[in-house]
């Protein structure tokens, strides 16, 4: 297996984003957990997204295993390396999108490398450097509550370089209008001056294309979904991958009772909440309690059980953001954030036990506790649920076949929870 593009992602749910985007594009794409153990069973593939949980961790530790993923991408033949981070380009001022970039890019030996976050269908643009939200620009987004990494500054490129050993430059849109060469000839006066890393405007996918095409000049690209659309369909048009016709697999159904977990607490992923209480059981669980033992994910399961034959059911952590700010203060950002984490996995892990087989999980940082807890090595790409969020197929699982839905925060419909089991079939 030669593959035309590696993919390192630093979250589960954006990994499964991406590789949505590119198998829709046609490129053979699988999601593995972690760096794949030499084990682990791959069908043929163009694309590799490797899914890492470094979002919010010490930044010298998501440094290491991005680099330990790199080196498994390129002695795969990975001629290019997309670092995906989020479309709202979630980091706080320590990291970890600067020094993930800075250590890639030494080890590339790529002189410049470019970065967006752009991705249209989800309504995040970026211009002249600033990230847009839709209409609003990121600091004014729900964004700014994030409980992880509140986004106070749209203007990525003073926001990388808070983060990044490098100087950061601008492509603008102009440029980047006037086509492929241009945005060649800037980034090579960038390059002159020392410059290492670009944020490129970019407002509608045939931008991405553009951008597409320059980046598969270099070794190393960041972004998120979007610029894998540019990747994807830059390898497909110069003939380096050959457009599969198959697409998104499908699969036998695999029934049984079915779950959602939400930890997020994005003002979409409330909405969706509060709208699932309409066709499922839900349950609020009390992150007071989470925080004081393992009662409160004992007390869930029990509810569960008494519940699960009748139909889907949903268990959510999610607050307002008063009161998670307020839950932080009395207990800190990253206790809390841990101890919800690791309750949603035990509460996954009941789940599974007692035989849900379709899994619904809102939240990356969420979903990565959730997915390390039942040990599932990799994913397939199944149908289109939303916009960045496929059903995905498990494979490498023991005990039979599992069908999962990982949902980015701010992603999906208002119904998204009912949407993702119409699908999970
Ligand atoms: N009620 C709560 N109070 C404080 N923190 C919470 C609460 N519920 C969940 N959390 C924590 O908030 C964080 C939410 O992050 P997560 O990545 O799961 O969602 P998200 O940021 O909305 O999604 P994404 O990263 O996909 O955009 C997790 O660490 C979770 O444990
Ligand atoms: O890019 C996005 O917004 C998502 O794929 C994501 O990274 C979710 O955490």
């Amino acid at each position: 297996m030669k593959l035309s593009l590696g993919c390192i992602a630093d979250d589960y749910t954006g990994a499964s984003d991406l590789a949505n985007t590119l198998t829709r594009q046609g490129l053979r794409t699988v999601q593995t957990i972690g760096v794949p153990s030499d084990d682990l069973a791959l069908p043929e593939v163009d694309a590799v997204v490797v899914s890492l949980k470094s979002r919010s961790i010490e930044a010298g530790v998501a440094v290491d295993r991005s680099r330990a993923a790199e080196k498994w991408l390129r002695g795969r033949g990975a001629g290019h390396v997309l670092f995906k981070i989020c479309s709202t380009f979630d980091s706080t001022n320590a990291g970890n999108i600067g020094p993930v970039l800075d250590a890639l890019r030494a080890d590339s030996g790529d002189a410049i490398v470019l970065v967006t976050p752009a991705f249209p269908e989800t309504g995040r643009t970026v211009y002249q450097g600033n990230l847009f939200v839709g209409s609003v620009p990121l600091n004014e987004s729900p964004l700014k509550d994030h409980p992880l990494n509140p986004m106070h500054d749209s203007n990525l490129v003073r926001v990388l370089a808070r983060q990044s050993r490098t100087q950061v430059g601008l492509v603008d849109l102009a440029t980047l209008t006037r086509g492929a060469e241009a945005v060649r000839g800037r980034l090579a006066d960038l390059a002159g001056k020392g410059i290492g890393a670009a944020i490129i405007d970019a407002v509608f996918d045939r931008d991405l294309e553009t951008i597409g095409v320059v980046a598969l000049d270099h070794r190393l690209s960041v972004g998120a979904s979007g610029i894998g659309l540019g990747l994807a369909r830059a390898l497909v048009a110069s003939g380096k991958v050959k457009a599969a016709s198959a697409g998104a697999i499908s699969g036998a159904a695999v029934g049984g009772p079915a779950a959602c977990l939400a930890g997020s607490c994005s003002q979409a992923t409330l909405t969706q909440i509060a709208n699932a209480e309409k066709t499922m059981a839900v349950l609020h669980l009390d992150p007071e309690q989470i925080i004081a033992g393992p009662a409160e994910a004992r007390r869930a399961l029990a509810w569960v059980s008494d519940r699960i034959s009748s139909g889907p059911i949903l268990i959510a952590s999610s607050s307002t953001p008063d009161q998670v700010t307020a839950l932080q203060s009395r207990h800190g950002r990253d206790a809390a954030g841990h101890a919800i984490e690791q309750a949603m996995a035990d509460i996954a892990e009941g789940l599974v036990r007692i035989g849900v087989r379709r899994l619904v999980v809102a939240g990356g940082e969420t979903s990565g506790a959730v997915i390390d807890r039942l040990r599932i090595p990799g994913f397939l790409v199944g149908e289109e649920i939303a916009a960045g969020v496929p059903v995905l197929r498990a494979v490498g699982v023991k005990d039979g076949e599992m069908l999962l839905a990982l949902k980015s925060g701010n992603f999906g419909g208002t119904e998204f929870f009912s949407d993702a089991l119409r699908l999970m079939r």
